[in-house]
């Protein structure tokens, strides 16, 4: 595995070897010995699994009190993902990082704690699997707004239209009102 600090360093982006053989591949996609070494030391409890149609943006989602660290990969399809910085103390606040995932790449992202986090999917459908260092916890999720004017995100729309959002995600919170970590 290969692991690549992004400009927000805290990210990083994993590209696992792959081993093909005439009955297809092999790889690792996680390994908590070298996880640990290389992002972070803490432990996962929760494991996520999401279809969704291309068009769709979910996210920017983040838990306040129990922040949730996540490690995300996509198993079919391809999405751009992104996270943003929402510590305040941190000197990338308010910054964001994207990349694109696919099963193609076969890349996993580690988003750590203190990030909203999001997805936006490109391709016919996409499946989304992602392992939480903390459970959902419904009453302490937040939704920032996905198209916040501060964040200018460079979201790769597809025919230029406008994403289809959750209910929630259409109320979500522009920076400078979102609750954050202090
Ligand atoms: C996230 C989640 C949802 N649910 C339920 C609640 C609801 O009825 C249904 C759909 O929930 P949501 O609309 O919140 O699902 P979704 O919009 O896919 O939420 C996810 O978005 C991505 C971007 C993330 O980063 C995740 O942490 C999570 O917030 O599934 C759980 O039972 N456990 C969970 O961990």
């Amino acid at each position: 595995m290969k692991y690549e600090p992004q400009v927000i360093p805290d990210v990083i982006l994993m590209t696992p070897q792959v081993f093909g053989d005439e009955r297809g591949y092999f790889m690792e996609t996680f390994r908590e010995q070298d996880f640990m070494r290389e992002c972070s030391p803490l432990r996962f409890v929760q494991d996520n699994h999401s279809l969704s149609s291309q068009g769709i943006l979910r996210g920017l989602h983040y838990q306040l009190e129990k922040p949730q660290g996540k490690l995300v990969r996509v198993v079919s399809g391809e999405v751009f993902d992104v996270v943003v910085d929402l510590r305040r103390q941190s000197p990338t606040f308010g910054q964001w990082v994207g990349v694109t995932l696919s099963a193609a790449n076969k890349q996993l992202l580690w988003v750590p704690p203190g990030f909203a986090h999001g997805f936006y999917v490109t391709s016919e459908s996409a499946e989304f699997v992602y392992k939480c260092t903390d459970y959902y916890n419904p009453g302490d999720e937040y939704s920032l707004q996905w198209d916040d004017a501060q964040l200018s995100i460079d979201w790769p729309l597809v025919k230029g239209q406008a994403p289809v959002l959750s209910d929630k995600d259409r109320q979500g919170y522009s920076l400078r009102e979102a609750p954050c970590y202090d």
